[in-house]
């Protein structure tokens, strides 16, 4: 993938299996996001094919649940949960009688209950705190039923307890119904004990494994190019030495 003289990667070759839990890291500006576009089909390749269950990556496939990076809600705005959830349904699936009507809305609710958030599901999307959102936000990824489940650092500006949530309602999809997860983050803690690999993206190189392959001082010294440590304290990894966002440091190195 290039931007005019930029390439983000290349010759990055992943296939990812039903049900695999699969992080995203690197830094700012290493291709995270537009790798996720690629697969939903808002981002042409300049090499290379996508395919999603056998079919080429194309805007609007019903096979794909998206988690976008998270916005704080505009004052003003009259969305509520319920809608929001609404707004992730297949339209052509549930036809427009008031059997299409009432299928639609069980759906809907279903998805609410899968992440525990009927108390407030009716209340203005406003006024809801960013762990609500987010749990409405994941209802909305899950309602048509996708097979794929794309999220781009659902894991933002929540607490720990809120992160902990988010990360187990996506670990419970993927057991439950076989959806492969793309799980975009800077922090990796709060979903290492889920993770199966991680594609560890940092300016145009890549390493694909497991958390144990990948985030080692070796590894990713020769993916930085420059000595970076990996520490474990307390079940954590604590990386020193990128410089960037991702250093426990803070980018200060
Ligand atoms: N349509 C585009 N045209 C030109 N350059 C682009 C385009 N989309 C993205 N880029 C560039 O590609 C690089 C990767 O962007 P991307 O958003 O994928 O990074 P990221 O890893 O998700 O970053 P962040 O962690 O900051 O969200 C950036 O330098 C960005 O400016």
């Amino acid at each position: 993938m290039s931007f005019g003289e930029r390439t983000l990667w290349h010759d990055l070759d992943l296939d990812v299996a039903p049900g695999e839990f699969i992080a995203v890291l690197g830094p700012n500006g290493s291709g995270k996001t537009s790798l996720l576009r690629v697969l939903l089909g808002r981002l042409a390749l300049s090499s290379g094919s996508a395919e999603i269950a056998g079919r080429a990556a194309t805007v609007g496939n019903p096979g794909i649940g998206y988690v976008p990076q998270q916005k704080t809600i505009d004052a003003g705005v009259q969305l509520r949960g319920v809608d929001l959830v609404g707004l992730g349904v297949d339209g052509h699936r549930w036809g427009l009688g008031w059997r299409g009507r009432r299928e639609r809305a069980e759906k809907v609710a279903a998805a609410i209950a899968a992440v525990g958030a009927q108390d407030f599901a009716h209340a203005s999307l406003e006024t809801l705190s960013g762990g609500e959102q987010q749990r409405l936000r994941v209802a909305q990824a899950l309602v048509g039923d996708p097979s794929v489940l794309l999220c781009d650092e659902p894991l933002l500006s929540l607490d720990m307890a809120n992160q902990k949530l988010v990360a187990e309602l996506v670990d419970k999809r993927r057991r439950e119904h076989d959806t492969a997860v793309l799980f975009v983050t800077h922090e990796i803690n709060p979903i290492l004990p889920l993770v199966d690999r991680v594609l560890y993206l940092v300016d145009g190189g890549f390493r694909i494994g497991t958390p144990d392959e990948v985030m080692t001082s070796a590894t990713l010294s020769e993916l930085y190019g420059t000595e970076v440590e990996v520490l474990r304290v307390r079940g954590r990894l604590v990386v020193v030495g990128t410089g960037d966002e991702i250093d426990a440091l803070g980018g200060t190195a």
